[in-house]
């Protein structure tokens, strides 16, 4: 469970919360919709400890926040940023460097399994030998998708990431996403994510 306890965040003038509170519990699905520059990845990244609420407390699991803490919550975490800045390299050698780091040390089949899911998401036969730089930036967002997938955290934080697809591949991965037990926070401003019935939509 995700709770965000009384959040203030100011920047200079700009009071974007005050008093803020919202409670995601385990396997839910839940889209921020909020206007543009009202907050939402703001949220996201307090999550994450990249940014910090001015007062308030955020708590993973029982766990309130802090520096002390922050390692093993980031590790219950796969996150999908907006802007995704992928390494140039080809996206075997990408998966190669983050399949070996310690913490994903126990996933095993990851480049059959990322095969699989890029062949459900559409992607190319000849991806793992591509350069990421050679890649789209809709095709970008689908790897960058996979690889949180196959990262299997419990919690998955996925910041616009249908924005440069089209309809068809939108679905097909809404569908996916709803799919997961994963309690997974989607931020889109997108229409059809919007009339998914069983995301909880939460705006301020
Ligand atoms: N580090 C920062 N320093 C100053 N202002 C910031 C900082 N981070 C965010 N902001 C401001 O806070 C506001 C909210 O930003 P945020 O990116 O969270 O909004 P958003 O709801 O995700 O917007 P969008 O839908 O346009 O992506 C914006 O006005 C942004 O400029």
């Amino acid at each position: 469970m995700i709770e965000y306890i009384d959040i203030s965040k100011s920047y200079g003038d700009k009071e974007l919360f005050k008093n803020f509170n919202l409670e995601i519990k385990s396997g839910e699905k839940v889209l921020l919709s909020a206007s543009s520059g009202s907050g939402k990845t703001t949220l996201i990244r307090f999550l994450l400890g990249f940014d910090k609420p001015d007062s308030g407390d955020i708590i993973v699991d029982d766990m309130t926040l802090n520096h002390h803490n922050l390692r093993s919550i980031r590790e219950k975490i796969a996150y999908v940023s907006q802007d995704i800045d992928l390494p140039s390299l080809t996206t075997e050698a990408l998966l190669d460097k983050i399949f070996s780091y310690k913490v994903n040390h126990h996933i095993k089949d990851y480049k059959d399994n990322f095969l699989e899911l890029s062949k459900t998401f559409q992607l190319d036969g000849q991806v793992l030998s591509t350069q990421i730089q050679e890649f789209s930036g809709g095709e970008r967002q689908r790897i960058g998708l996979i690889i949180a997938l196959l990262l299997n955290r419990p919690y998955l934080l996925l910041d616009e990431i249908t924005s440069g697809l089209d309809h068809d591949l939108k679905a097909l991965i809404m569908n996916h996403i709803m799919n997961l037990d994963a309690t997974v926070i989607i931020v889109s401003h997108d229409a059809l994510w919007k009339s998914e019935s069983s995301l909880r939509e939460v705006t301020f």
